[in-house]
């Protein structure tokens, strides 16, 4: 028998006045799975973030995170499911004013009733986690190069070891050495602490080389499966998406590396 999802979305509508952004969207993200989210811009994805972690209330239908209902979560509930799940906004959202180290122990001092001493040894664990040099963690966000500042944005996610990880086009803007080494990265804590990935991103190579499925977010609606599914879909901004010159050249690559592998 299939577990339950990591998350359940049923019938989700989203309105802003008269522009109606979801319409009847459906979506299970399975536990432990890497889950790419793309779709065109101002199509919806970080409004659909932003509800699922109860930033934003639904307009009708509902969802489900490790089985509490978000939308009628009472402020107990809540706090214990922003402690289940860690989120990486695009610009990594660090407090400027406060160190690395600082930063990643701001969930830890609201959620938990650990010393402050061992909330700051968690704290550096966590910027080792997530590949960061161990001087990083006394650095002010504003010291820090870009993939520097996602790597801390990561380590803050990672503060309360959830069992979900929301990732917010973690690739954008870096070089594609950058991208490529964030891309393990997430990968490798994906695999080493079990963790459900839900991942906004455009950067097709991360689609490739991470994600197990991909969500696409289309006519207000999600259409969700593996590369290989979806590209025998017939809808024109799939097959473009990816038979398009970029979703090629990514297939090729993915596929230069796999064939290095078996030869
Ligand atoms: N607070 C708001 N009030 C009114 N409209 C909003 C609000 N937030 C988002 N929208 C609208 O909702 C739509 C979806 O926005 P969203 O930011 O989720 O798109 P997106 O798919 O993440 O786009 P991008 O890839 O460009 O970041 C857009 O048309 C946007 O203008």
């Amino acid at each position: 028998m299939e577990q339950d999802p990591a998350i359940r979305i049923k019938g989700l509508l989203t309105q802003f006045g008269s522009n109606v952004i979801h319409k009847d969207l459906d979506l299970n993200v399975r536990r432990g799975e890497i889950l790419g989210l793309v779709g065109g811009s101002g199509s919806g994805k970080s409004v659909l973030m932003n509800t699922i972690i109860g930033l934003r209330r639904p307009n009708a239908g509902s969802i489900e995170v490790l089985g509490q209902n978000v939308d009628q979560a009472n402020s107990a509930t809540l706090k214990w499911l922003s402690s289940r799940w860690g989120v990486l906004f695009q610009d990594g959202a660090l407090f400027s004013s406060l160190t690395v180290r600082q930063n990643v122990e701001v969930p830890l001092k609201t959620h938990t009733e650990l010393s402050e001493h061992a909330c700051a040894e968690l704290a550096e664990i966590k910027v080792g986690l997530a590949g960061l040099p161990p001087d990083a963690a006394h650095k002010y966000p504003s010291e820090l190069s870009g993939g520097m500042r996602k790597r801390a944005g990561l380590a803050r996610a990672l503060a309360l070891d959830p069992d979900i990880l929301f990732l917010d086009e973690p690739t954008a803007g870096l070089d594609p050495i950058g991208a490529a080494s964030f891309d393990s990265l997430v990968q490798e804590l994906q695999r080493a602490l079990g963790l459900t990935i839900l991942m906004v991103t455009h950067d097709m190579d991360s689609l490739y080389t991470v994600c197990d499925r991909v969500a696409v977010l289309l006519d207000r609606r999600i259409k969700v499966g593996t590369i290989a599914e979806l590209m025998e879909d017939s809808h024109p901004w799939i097959a473009e998406y990816f038979g398009g010159p970029r979703g090629r050249a990514a297939a090729d690559a993915r596929r230069r590396v796999t064939d290095g592998r078996k030869t």
